[in-house]
């Protein structure tokens, strides 16, 4: 690892955080059983088309899949204060800033350069773990062996998360874009998936962790209120300069990059690192699975602004739009 330029001290002398799957011996945690599903889960359930089942939990919808995890999390989940958090809605980006985050907290253990760079031989998913994931596979106990800063992930309402004082990093995308994304991630489970479904439940906002509007918005009035603590970030911005999201990510970690590595283009070797050309060419992205269910590839599909007008006809867009536009109305986020 000790690279050219980290002798030189060109990069900051921050450990940061430990990929999860470096730092977890997941055999010393036995599987626990599945409980059953909290009673302070509301009998409340919809189901969209006959695949996507969801519960409401305290006024937001959770996949049916991942309910024990966020009830234990809201309940028991003891932040650290040096935690970061990447949160977001599924398929707004979560897989890149996870790979984003990681690489710029942690380039002073891992210069992007670095051939055994853990993005080049893990998933991003197995960087930064989902704190409801873990809790639901009664898996949770991992956490505590993180050496700290710990970074982690959730795609839960802020309202759901215990008080904390961590910083967090949301990243928001064109809920139309994320619709489609979300549809071709499901039809490799349920062929029978229509896109009039997803985009049905999108207009209610039915989503893991939703009403999608209350979940962004959650996120954004804190990142106004407190704007040191809670970073906002769009899809499309990044993917129009994804250097310039680096350096906001890093200053906002508090961990700015020096003269001397953007001098040395460390800033453009992270963004590179990430870009989905890349993460989708490593051969940990190619093969492999999460939890024998998700395919790691699965994580990596266009990865562009606008892939919606293939798939929504133009009524179709303005609804979601125009119920994205009322719901957001006066919160001064522009979508
Ligand atoms: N590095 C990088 N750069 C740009 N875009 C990327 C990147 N990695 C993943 N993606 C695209 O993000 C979409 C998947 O969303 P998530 O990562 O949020 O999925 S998940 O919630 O973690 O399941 C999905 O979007 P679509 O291509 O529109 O389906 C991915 O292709």
């Amino acid at each position: 690892m000790s690279t050219t330029a980290k002798l030189a001290g060109l990069l900051r002398d921050e450990q940061g955080p430990v990929a999860f799957n470096d730092a977890v011996d997941e055999d010393a945690v036995p599987v626990e059983p599945l409980t059953e599903h909290d009673d302070a889960i509301s009998a409340m359930s919809a189901s969209h088309g006959n695949n996507m089942q969801f519960r409401c939990y305290r006024g937001f919808w959770i996949s049916e899949m991942w309910a024990p995890g966020v009830v234990a999390v809201h309940r028991s989940f003891a932040p650290r204060a040096d935690d970061v958090l990447v949160a977001s809605l599924q398929k707004s980006g979560t897989t890149w800033l996870k790979a984003l985050t990681f690489a710029t907290m942690a380039r002073g253990a891992w210069p992007p350069s670095s051939h055994d760079h853990p993005l080049r031989r893990l998933n991003p998913h197995l960087c930064v773990p989902s704190l409801e994931v873990l809790y639901t596979l009664g898996r949770d106990a991992l956490l505590d062996m993180l050496p700290s800063p710990r970074l982690l992930s959730t795609h839960m309402p802020l309202s759901l998360l215990p008080p904390s004082t961590c910083k967090i990093v949301y990243i928001y995308r064109d809920q139309k874009d994320t619709a489609v994304s979300l549809w071709h991630f499901m039809k490799r489970r349920h062929p029978d998936l229509t896109f009039s479904e997803v985009h049905e439940a999108f207009c209610y906002g039915i989503c893991m962790g939703g009403p999608a509007w209350d979940n962004i918005l959650e996120f954004w009035y804190a990142s106004n209120a407190e704007p040191t603590r809670v970073l906002f970030l769009t899809y499309e911005k990044v993917l129009q300069d994804p250097c310039d999201a680096v350096k906001k990510l890093a200053q906002f970690l508090g961990q700015p990059f020096s003269g001397a590595e953007e001098e040395a283009g460390v800033v453009t070797e992270i963004a590179d690192l990430c870009s989905i050309d890349n993460l989708r060419n490593q051969k940990a992205n190619k093969y492999g699975s999460i939890g024998g269910k998700i395919s790691h590839e699965s994580f990596f599909r266009k990865g562009m602004a606008g892939d919606w007008t293939n798939h929504m006809t133009l009524e179709m867009a303005e609804r979601l739009d125009s119920i994205l536009r009322e719901k957001l109305d006066g919160s001064g986020l522009i979508v």
